[in-house]
């Protein structure tokens, strides 16, 4: 079987809890899996067991207490997301891994359209032609995830709870990478825009990426899987 995008190996969690003379958390250990191109891997357990938690450590938003993430960037290259320099961290977000987090981290003052173009605009080196380029790719996005035109040239801090939804699963899948977190993309999200979100990751799947993925409706869970994940196996050897 080719290699896999992204491979765990041992990962653990603990929290330390600063607030409380330093008790430590466990909340995962030994999580072990591997998921190739054109695979959706859903998370499942119940709240609190560490699907999040696990997203962010595949991320490096939290730092895994042990174990290894390797992720095969857009280069055929494999990195470990635990070990990663900052640099390296920084380039992996900008070419191979999308992140769909539960809330939109707003960008004070920047139009909805270029908060959807950002990756766009930022390979575009400037060029004319490219940012216009950037900027139509971004007005497409925004249609089909049914943002109303005169919201593009706000910025979505006064947004709806699943406007800014779809603002932020616009700006992290308008450029195709590699490997796709999803948490909860659509929590707040109506029947229609369910749908749509469902389609687009289907189509990322098509396309050859790897998803994993969080999803609150376990039915939308089912409709995306291509397998699923129960984190409690990775919980219960937590003591
Ligand atoms: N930064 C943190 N500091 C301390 N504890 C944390 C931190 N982040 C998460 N936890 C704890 O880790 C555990 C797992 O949380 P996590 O959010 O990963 O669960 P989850 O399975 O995604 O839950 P839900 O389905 O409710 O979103 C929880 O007990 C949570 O309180």
């Amino acid at each position: 079987m080719s290699t896999p995008l992204l491979q765990l190996q041992g990962v653990a969690k603990r929290f330390t809890l600063h607030h409380q003379s330093g008790a430590e958390l466990a909340v995962m250990s030994d999580a072990s899996f591997a998921v190739h191109a054109g695979e959706c891997v859903v998370l499942d357990g119940p709240s609190g067991m560490g699907k999040s938690t696990l997203l962010k450590m595949i991320y490096a938003n939290y730092r895994a207490s042990t174990g290894h993430i390797a992720v095969t960037n857009a280069h055929g290259h494999t990195i470990d997301m635990t070990s990663a320099t900052p640099r390296e961290l920084v380039r992996m977000r900008k070419e191979t891994i999308g992140y769909v987090s539960q809330f939109l981290r707003v960008i004070p003052r920047v139009a909805a359209i270029d908060v959807v173009a950002e990756s766009l605009l930022e390979d575009s080196a400037n060029d004319p032609q490219a940012v216009a380029a950037a900027r139509e790719e971004s007005g497409r996005w925004l249609t089909r995830l049914r943002i109303p035109e005169r919201l593009w040239h706000l910025p979505p801090a006064t947004f709806s709870g699943g406007e800014q939804q779809r603002i932020n699963i616009a700006r992290n899948m308008i450029k195709p990478r590699p490997l796709l977190l999803l948490d909860e993309p659509t929590a707040s999200l109506d029947a229609a825009n369910t749908d749509t979100v469902i389609t687009l990751i289907r189509e990322a799947i098509a396309r050859g990426a790897a998803v994993v993925g969080i999803f609150h409706d376990a039915e939308v869970g089912r409709t995306v899987a291509t397998r699923h994940i129960d984190v409690t196996k990775f919980r219960s050897l937590a003591a």
